[in-house]
């Protein structure tokens, strides 16, 4: 059996739909659901979230700057959500936008996607502006550990462009040579945010997943993900955070009517 990311991440698009829900334990969004900010706070946040969604999302990505905020005890309860998350059959994307060179980025890997640490998740974000080749280490890490990565190509943000658009056809060509050959898809897959308004690379040969987070509070809507990435719509995980977490009580059907939405406006999106 293919045991790639890959092949898992697909066997589960194709099972539940494309959407991945974002855990972003933020002090706002604790306050809002009447937690302490605290460790403890994290915990109940992300087993609730856990509970409410693992089973219906493709993918699960934790934000991990809202637990290393709590130092260990933050990490702590991140390496339980990883846990839990396993356990509960969701893939675990870690948000953790990591980039450095040789020896130190091999050491990120091992951190996050070597199989026996606590940290490792089924893929992690990378950043690419130490160079593509700088994440050569953590592809080959990700390919023996049946992981993947996520490098940023394109960010939601709106401040990302001046920096990003001259070198992201180097980012998506690094990816597309990465994943040359592998079926259903590569193990690295490409940051495009959900709020662009229009494709200004193309995506075609990249044999990778393309995770679009952005969707809701950024102001990005299914709508607008199925338009602007109606040619990659196979590959394509939208990614929600805030928008499905804003309302403890509503966790599951925010995710489904926002997972629902996505298939509908993918399907009919025209190319
Ligand atoms: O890598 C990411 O996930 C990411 C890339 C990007 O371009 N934009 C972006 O918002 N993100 C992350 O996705 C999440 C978005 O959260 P919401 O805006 O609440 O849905 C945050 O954890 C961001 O760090």
């Amino acid at each position: 059996m293919d045991d790639s990311f890959g092949a898992r991440l697909r066997a589960r698009m194709d099972e539940r739909g494309p959407l991945c829900v974002g855990i972003d334990p933020s002090p706002a969004l604790l306050h809002a659901w009447e937690l302490d900010d605290s460790p403890a706070g994290l915990e109940r946040f992300s087993r609730t979230v856990v509970d409410a969604v693992a089973d219906v999302a493709a993918a699960v990505k934790p934000q991990s700057a809202f637990y290393e905020r709590w130092g260990s005890r933050g990490i702590a309860v991140l390496e339980r959500t990883i846990a839990d998350l396993r356990d509960a059959g969701a893939l675990v994307i870690l948000d953790v936008k990591r980039g450095d060179i040789d020896s130190t980025m091999a050491a990120y890997a091992e951190a996050y996607l070597d199989r026996g640490s606590p940290l490792a998740a089924d893929a992690v974000t990378l950043s690419p502006y130490l160079g593509f080749g700088s994440l050569e280490g953590a592809i080959t890490s990700a390919v023996a550990n049946d992981a993947g990565v996520f490098v940023l190509a394109r960010t939601s943000n709106p401040e990302a462009a001046p920096l990003q658009r001259p070198v992201a056809g180097q980012v998506l060509a690094g990816a597309a040579a990465a994943n040359a050959g592998h079926s259903p898809f590569g193990p690295v897959g490409v940051v495009m945010g959900a709020t662009l308004p229009a494709l200004e690379e193309s995506l075609d040969d990249l044999n990778g997943p393309v995770l679009a987070p952005g969707l809701g509070v950024q102001g990005a809507t299914p709508a607008d993900v199925a338009r602007v990435f109606a040619s990659v719509r196979h590959a394509l995980l939208p990614s929600v955070s805030r928008a499905v977490l804003a309302d403890p009580g509503r966790l599951r059907e925010r995710t489904l009517a926002y997972r629902d939405e996505c298939v509908a406006h993918l399907a009919a999106a025209r190319v």
